[in-house]
């Protein structure tokens, strides 16, 4: 006898481009790109297991009523919008008891023109992007989620102001110890909110919060880029810890902060074959595999009081 155990369906891969525009001079805008998921949880197991289809809120009507949702409302930040839409779609349908939302928004950045900010024209920045995640099941009330907030696949490297030393060393290690080296990495950067301090979905979904998401967003990025570049790293390890710390220090909203970065190496050449020709650091080898990967997750600690 087989069961059931588990299901979810919905819509991925939803795109839109938004555009918004100021009230008192329309060519003043500002533009989102965003790509959208949405599943839904819920009393739809007859449609698995009896071929009855009478449950189903079709997936076409998924991405219709996302459409619509970012035609009718503010869509900027990402958070209210997923907020609004897991709302919308547990609150339309008496059987969605939750919903899992993932939003990919694309970085469009607008360029200096004659000096000046350009009204309407923007420079895309390549693969980093924002996402935003968000569980939520209605039995629990619009109090209890989960909500995250990321940057993903932001491309960096220092050529100088990184050293690996002092590491376990066995009959298996041949890496040589460096004091500067290049580190280069693709930023994955994750902030897990605290729905206690946000507050209930609700509020999220109405705006009480919008300054607090655009806000620890530019902080965790602006934190992210200066640590990389002012510490002289001793490990992936420490300084994405050190990151991790400085973000939970400015975001008082924010419980987690997660990394996920490759170790993107350079190896130097050796020309010494070559008329003996030295190489200070200063032509490497792009390495592109293996690399390393280093995860690690930072959380504050309570007192035990
Ligand atoms: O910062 C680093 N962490 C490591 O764990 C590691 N391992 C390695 O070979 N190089 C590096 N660099």
């Amino acid at each position: 006898m087989s069961y059931l155990a588990d299901s979810t369906y919905g819509k991925d891969n939803v795109k839109f481009l938004k555009v918004k525009k100021d009230p008192s001079n329309p060519k003043l805008q500002q533009v989102m790109e965003a790509t959208v998921k949405v599943l839904l949880r819920g009393n739809f197991d007859v449609s698995y297991t009896e071929a009855d289809n009478s449950p189903i809120v079709p997936t076409d009507t998924v991405k219709n009523t996302i459409l619509i949702l970012a035609r009718q409302n503010d869509t900027w930040p990402t958070e209210k919008f997923a907020a609004k839409l897991a709302l919308h779609f547990t609150g339309k349908y008496s059987h969605v008891s939750g919903v899992s939302i993932k939003i990919y928004q694309e970085r469009w950045v607008k360029y200096d023109v004659d000096g000046r900010p350009s009204q309407h024209s923007f420079v895309h920045q390549g693969p980093e992007k924002k996402i935003v995640e968000l569980e939520y099941d209605k039995v629990n009330g619009p109090t209890h989620y989960k909500l995250s907030t990321s940057i993903k696949d932001l491309t960096v490297l220092k050529s100088t102001n990184s050293m690996f030393y002092d590491y376990n060393v066995c009959e298996y290690t041949t890496l040589k110890p460096t004091t500067d080296r290049v580190l280069s990495t693709d930023i994955f950067a994750v902030w897990d909110w605290s729905a206690s301090k946000l507050g209930p979905l609700t509020a999220i979904a109405a705006g009480a919060s919008d300054l607090v998401f655009d806000k620890v967003f530019n902080d965790a990025r602006d934190i992210t880029l200066d640590i990389f570049a002012k510490e002289n790293s001793v490990s992936v390890q420490a300084t994405m810890y050190n990151m991790g710390v400085a973000i939970l220090a400015k975001a008082p909203q924010v419980e987690y902060v997660s990394y996920e970065l490759p170790n993107k190496h350079y190896i130097l050449f050796d020309l010494k074959w070559f008329q003996g020709l030295s190489n200070d650091n200063e032509l490497f080898y792009p390495s592109p595999h293996p690399n390393g990967l280093i995860r690690c997750k930072v959380g504050r600690k309570t007192s035990k009081l």
